[in-house]
């Protein structure tokens, strides 16, 4: 049975989804050192924000198939090292979307009318109403900073309180910006304009100290900024000169440049600042559904089935994956095929998507042909993860091309490769929605489905060929299940298809090759 550690606090829903398939092992508060002793013991992984998997507890993770963040961020995992090693990263990237959005519209208004700090002082028996006359976000302007899942919501929540929304997304179109009543701006000018901020954006090299003195400067000194969305977007030194000189008038945290918050000034700001610790997800139903969501794609991963939200899969998106599934496995064989029939070395690939597969996502169909090319060299180390990667370090040149006018079959691909043994090419399709055919070898048509053991000949057409393999087969007591010639002319060039039963003894491809008529024979196990 596999085994999967769970290192950080999970709901039960998940881990009882993860024992229908695994032992389970709730260690949490490992110290470092010793989860990198422990990890080599476990094919999966589950963590939320307070486990750091570095490249050393990769590094050691020596059977480790699944890494699982029960939430979005995955900045806490070394996601690039995981993908060397063929570990699938997964996440839920919507299920703590309204507990984080609730949160920051939370803070606002907490912030606003000054919620913590009254709490504080009536529960030390004061009753000071003055001191926490507040404002109201009413007819405000509120500057959204990453226009995504999150700020959406938080965008169409404030909008219903009365606020104008000004927006900040490069990476949004100017129609879903319209859709939401959300005003895409510059962000100087959102910095200038906006009442609050608030911030949904990603910590990228991009967005790493966005707020900083400079961008402070140009805010109003009624500003307030809240951010729910990672530590390190804002500068925390220049965040309390600003609070402390005035430059704005409040911020409201939950996430951190440093996680646990040490030693920080901000703490001595009093009513002007609101501080959470890193509780935006942290709610019954979002810890319900992040469990469930990333334990099912745990489950199914451990059982050989695709995970729904992987990050370090190029182009799997969900919808994607279920209706290019039969292809996925077309392109696997065709890959494994031609990688055995060009031998070792691969230098190059072609792969081109024909007829109506042309208008498909090739991303997903090039990595399945690869992981299937290098299964030959790799074998289980290789996966859909880093199949590309792999490909680049071995310095395999992947050509693509789509071609639409192709339309022997509704869709079809074409996969070719050049290796010690030539260049051969096979071309592929799939009947009745799950079958796989070859429907041609090196030019020849053919339709075969794919078997375990199969043999391939180039000869040259004529009588009696086809006897003679099988009484010299049959001779070494190799059973053969179907056979099928190829030809493009009668009495040209073929190629002869067999499948047999089992794996072609030693020696008998020589005395293939010597047979008057044959130019040359393959043997392929797939
Ligand atoms: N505090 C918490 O507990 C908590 C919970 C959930 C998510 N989060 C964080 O909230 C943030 C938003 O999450 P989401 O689910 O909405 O993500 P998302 O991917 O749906 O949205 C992020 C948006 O940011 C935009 N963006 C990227 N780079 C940008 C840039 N340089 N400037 C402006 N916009 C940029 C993207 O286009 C995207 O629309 C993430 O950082 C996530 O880790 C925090
Ligand atoms: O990225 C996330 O999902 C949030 O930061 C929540 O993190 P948590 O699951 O550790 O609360």
């Amino acid at each position: 049975m596999p085994k999967v550690l769970v290192s950080d606090p999970i709901d039960q829903a998940g881990l009882d989804i993860l024992a229908q398939v695994a032992q389970v092992d709730v260690k949490t508060k490992l110290p470092p050192e010793e989860l990198v002793q422990i990890i080599s013991n476990y094919d999966a992984l589950m963590i939320r924000s307070g486990t750091k998997v570095t490249s050393e507890v990769i590094e050691a993770a020596s059977q480790l198939k699944i890494i699982g963040r029960a939430g979005v961020g995955v900045d806490n995992i070394d996601v690039a090292a995981a993908t060397r090693r063929g570990i699938v990263v997964v996440n839920s990237p919507e299920g703590n979307t309204i507990a984080a959005a609730e949160h920051a519209l939370a803070m606002m208004l907490s912030l606003s009318r000054n919620i913590p700090e009254a709490d504080k002082s009536v529960k030390e028996s004061a009753w000071n109403r003055k001191q926490f006359t507040g404002v109201e976000v009413y007819k405000k302007i509120l500057g959204v900073v990453g226009l995504g899942k999150i700020g959406s919501h938080v965008a169409t929540v404030a909008r219903s309180m009365g606020m104008t929304i000004l927006a900040y997304d490069p990476f949004i179109s100017k129609e879903r910006a319209a859709e939401l009543n959300c005003s895409l701006v510059d962000l100087d000018l959102l910095f200038q304009e906006a009442d609050y901020i608030t911030l949904h954006i990603p910590k990228t090299k991009e967005t790493a100290h966005l707020i900083n003195a400079e961008a402070l400067a140009k805010m109003k000194p009624t500003t307030r900024i809240i951010n729910c969305a990672r530590g390190g977007i804002i500068d925390e030194a220049a965040l309390y000169d600003a609070l402390k000189n005035g430059v704005i008038a409040g911020a409201a945290l939950d996430v951190y440049e440093a996680e646990p918050l040490g030693e920080s000034a901000l703490r001595e700001l009093g009513k002007s600042v609101v501080l959470t610790p890193h509780l935006g997800a942290s709610t019954t139903e979002a810890q319900i559904n992040v469990a469930v969501d990333v334990a099912e794609q745990i489950r199914d991963v451990l059982l050989g089935l695709p995970a729904r939200s992987a990050v370090n899969i190029p182009g799997l998106r969900p919808d994607v994956l279920e209706k290019l599934r039969p292809y996925l496995q077309l392109a696997e064989t065709l890959g494994n095929l031609v990688g055995q029939l060009a031998g070792g070395r691969v230098e190059q690939v072609q792969i081109r998507l024909q007829g109506e597969l042309a208008n498909q996502d090739s991303k997903p169909i090039v990595i399945a042909t690869l992981k299937g090319l290098l299964t030959n060299a790799l074998r289980e180390r290789v996966n859909y993860v880093n199949a590309s990667i792999e490909a680049k370090e071995r310095g395999i040149k992947v050509i693509e091309t789509r071609d639409a006018s192709i339309k022997d079959f509704t869709g079809s691909l074409y996969v070719s490769a050049q290796g010690s043994l030539g260049e051969h090419s096979v071309t592929g399709v799939i009947l009745g929605g799950s079958e796989v055919r070859i429907t041609d070898i090196n030019q020849f048509p053919i339709n075969v489905p794919p078997t375990k053991y199969m043999l391939f000949t180039l000869h040259r057409d004529m009588p009696g060929i086809i006897g003679k393999i099988g009484s010299l087969l049959g001779s070494f007591n190799v059973n053969i299940a179907s056979m099928q010639v190829g030809r493009q002319i009668v009495r040209g060039d073929a190629v002869m298809v067999l499948s047999i039963d089992d794996p072609l003894p030693d020696g008998i491809l020589e005395e293939i090759t010597k047979v008057p008529g044959i130019r040359d024979a393959y043997t392929v196990a797939l």
